[in-house]
C-alpha cells in the first residue's frame, strides 16, 4: 500500500478491495489512466490553515464589478442553499433542482447586477469544457475520480467500458453526519484533508514504472 494511505485523514470502507484496484490499474499501465475530478473544493483547497476557502463564485462576490445590493443576494442564497447541499437527509436527486436553483438566481442577479468597467468588457466565466486531442480517451479504461459531493460520483457516468474505476472524495464539512455515507459511496474518503497529497501521490504511484 503506498504510504499516503496509512495517514490519519484516510478512510476506507474495504482497503484490501482499494489495493486490489490500484494493483490492476497499475498493471494496466499509464496509457489507460484517466482522471476526472471535480473542481471547487477537490483541486482547490476546502480550508487553509483552519480557515475556510472561497469557491470560484466569490470571485463575483469579491469582485468590484459586482454592486453591494447583489454581493447581499448571494450571500443569502450561500445561507439558503449550503446548508442544503451539505445536508445528509437529501438525497443528490431532490437536492440537484435546488442547485440549479441557486446557480440559476446567482447567475442571473449577478448578470443584471455587475457596473460595466471603464473597458467596457465584461469578464466571462466557461466552465465544463472540455478539450480533446487527436488520440481522445477512448483507450483510457481506468477512471481515478475525485470530488467532494455525492453529486460528483456521477461525473464518469459517460465513459464507455470502464475496465476499474477508483473513487476519492474529500469529506470537508459534516464530517460525523457524513461519513458513513461517503464510506459507501466512495473507496477513499479524505476527512478535512487541507490537500491533494493523496490523489496526487497515487496517480504518482499509478503512472510509475516500476
Ligand atoms: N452560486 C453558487 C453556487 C455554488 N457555490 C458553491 O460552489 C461550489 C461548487 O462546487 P462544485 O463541487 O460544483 O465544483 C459548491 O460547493 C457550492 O457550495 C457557491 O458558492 N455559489
Amino acid at each position: 500500500m503506498i504510504p499516503e494511505l496509512s495517514s490519519l485523514s484516510v478512510c476506507m470502507r474495504d482497503p484490501q478491495r482499494v489495493e486490489e484496484i490500484i494493483k490492476a490499474m497499475q498493471k494496466a499501465g499509464t496509457s489507460t489512466i484517466q482522471v476526472i475530478s471535480d473542481f471547487d473544493m477537490t483541486l482547490t483547497r476546502f480550508a487553509y490553515n483552519g480557515k475556510r476557502c472561497p469557491p470560484s463564485h466569490n470571485i463575483l462576490n469579491n469582485s468590484r464589478l459586482i454592486s453591494e445590493e447583489c454581493k447581499a443576494q448571494l450571500k443569502d442564497l450561500l445561507n439558503t442553499y449550503y446548508p442544503i447541499e451539505i445536508d445528509s437527509k437529501w438525497t443528490v436527486e431532490e437536492k440537484l433542482p435546488l442547485m440549479v436553483d441557486w446557480w440559476t438566481k446567482a447567475h442571473t442577479g449577478a448578470a443584471a447586477h455587475q457596473e460595466r468597467p471603464a473597458a467596457g468588457s465584461l469578464p466571462a466565466v466557461f466552465s465544463n469544457y472540455m478539450d480533446f486531442d487527436e488520440t481522445g480517451l477512448k483507450s483510457r479504461h481506468n477512471v481515478l475520480l475525485v470530488g467532494d459531493s455525492l453529486g460528483d460520483l456521477t461525473m464518469a457516468d459517460g465513459v464507455h467500458s470502464i475496465e476499474d474505476i477508483l473513487k476519492i472524495g474529500f469529506l470537508n464539512d459534516k464530517v460525523e453526519e457524513r461519513k458513513t455515507s461517503y464510506l459507501n459511496a466512495y473507496d477513499i474518503v479524505l476527512v478535512k484533508d487541507e490537500t491533494m497529497e493523496v490523489p496526487n501521490a497515487l496517480l504518482l504511484h499509478l503512472t510509475s514504472t516500476k
